[in-house]
């Protein structure tokens, strides 16, 4: 098989065409894959690193407002369409896959021209507006929420999950916290606002942290690349202790989320299906700034099976965030209920199943 795949800008979009990736070489070990992103997208710090052949070419988001930048932006995207289709006419995909971000925009549409079949993955219950845009010309459309369904054309349409959830449920870590500086013998609390950190989670944390640093529990704190000097610019004055630990950010997420016992965590539909994968308890903190707050509408799936709990962005603080986790961390069997509860809501084979659609209008 020869795949192209493209998504990016943020980790949601990234970590699943990975997965999809993987679970190809590992059912295929001779197919050939490149992976087309933008050049100021997280994708260009992240695919590169894991191995496979990466190109990456300039693109930009619209504006909400009519602006000049919007004609900057149209301009790009058809230079993009042009480069993408001259990629594709190089590398010869039999499939093209689009996960969301407006670099797959491009690279999709690209493709839809030269009559190489398309699949897009969509993650979020609320459809991305690239994905919206694509899904008039795409041959597939593989979902992760069913309620993204009724956004999308319904013949096209394939529940197969999210495939990142495969990913972390098929990962055997041998991790340890000491690698950390942390006891591998603790009960321990991650703590992160999605793939590029929150402000508000940040700040919150940092207020809490004197409080942190005396529990009887630990806490890995990952602020987001571009908030760490910040962030440690602030704990500065603080002595932190043995049980606390600050990252910019973490790149080996599926060795370290299953020697979690609690997440804090925004409600990206990535993490969510790594969260069920694996069936971590959580505290949810849904990003307010994000299309039609959808984050909130995931975040509610888990709230009303029982396997998360949420804290709104209005309602958290220091004091608010420590009484969440403090509450959770010292009460094992509810942690076991929620545990319970998020598993059975993981989809552990999506992988595979959105392969079978790959494989299944591949030339
Ligand atoms: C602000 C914004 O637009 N957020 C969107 C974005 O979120 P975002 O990019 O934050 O995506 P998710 O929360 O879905 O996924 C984050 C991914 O990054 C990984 N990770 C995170 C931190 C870290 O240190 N290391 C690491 O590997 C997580 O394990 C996960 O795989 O895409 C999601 C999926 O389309 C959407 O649902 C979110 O609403």
């Amino acid at each position: 098989m020869r795949l192209m795949v493209s998504g990016g800008g943020t980790g949601g979009h990234i970590y699943p065409a990975l997965a999809l990736i993987k679970d190809l070489k590992k059912h295929e070990p001779d197919s050939a894959v490149l992976y087309v992103g933008s050049n100021r997208g997280l994708e260009s710090q992240i695919v590169p690193k894991q191995g496979i052949d990466f190109k990456s070419m300039e693109i930009q988001g619209f504006k909400r407002s009519l602006s000049l930048e919007n004609f900057k932006t149209i301009y790009l995207f058809l230079k993009s369409v042009r480069i993408a289709k001259k990629m594709i006419k190089e590398f010869k995909p039999d499939v093209v896959v689009g996960t969301g971000g407006y670099v797959s925009g491009a690279v999709v549409y690209a493709a839809t021209r030269l009559k190489v079949p398309t699949l897009i993955h969509e993650q979020n219950s609320v459809v991305g507006i690239t994905n919206k845009f694509l899904s008039r010309f795409v041959d597939k459309i593989a979902i992760n929420f069913e309620a993204a369904r009724s956004q999308f054309p319904e013949n096209k349409v394939i529940k197969t999950g999210n495939p990142r959830a495969q990913e972390v449920a098929e990962t055997v870590s041998n991790f340890k916290w000491s690698s950390m500086g942390l006891s591998d013998d603790k009960p321990t609390t991650l703590i992160f606002g999605g793939s590029q950190g929150a402000l508000k989670i940040n700040q919150s944390v940092v207020a809490a942290m004197a409080e942190f640093n005396k529990r009887d529990y630990q806490v890995v704190f990952v602020t987001g690349p571009k908030r760490y000097d910040g962030v440690m610019s602030q704990l500065n004055s603080l002595k932190l202790g043995k049980n606390v630990t600050v990252k910019p950010y973490i790149d080996r997420m599926p060795e370290i989320l299953p020697k979690v016992d609690l997440i804090v965590s925004r409600a990206g539909a990535t993490s969510l299906a790594e969260i069920t994968a694996l069936g971590v308890p959580a505290v949810l903190i849904p990003s307010p700034y994000v299309t039609a707050n959808h984050q909130t509408k995931n975040a509610m799936s888990m709230v009303d099976a029982g396997a998360a709990r949420m804290l709104t962005e209005e309602n958290l603080n220091g004091e608010s965030l420590l009484n969440e986790v403090d509450e959770l961390m010292h009460d094992a069997e509810i942690r076991e209920k929620m545990a319970a509860a998020s598993k059975k809501m993981g989809v552990p084979d999506a992988a595979d199943q959105m392969l079978q659609v790959v494989e299944s209008i591949s030339k």
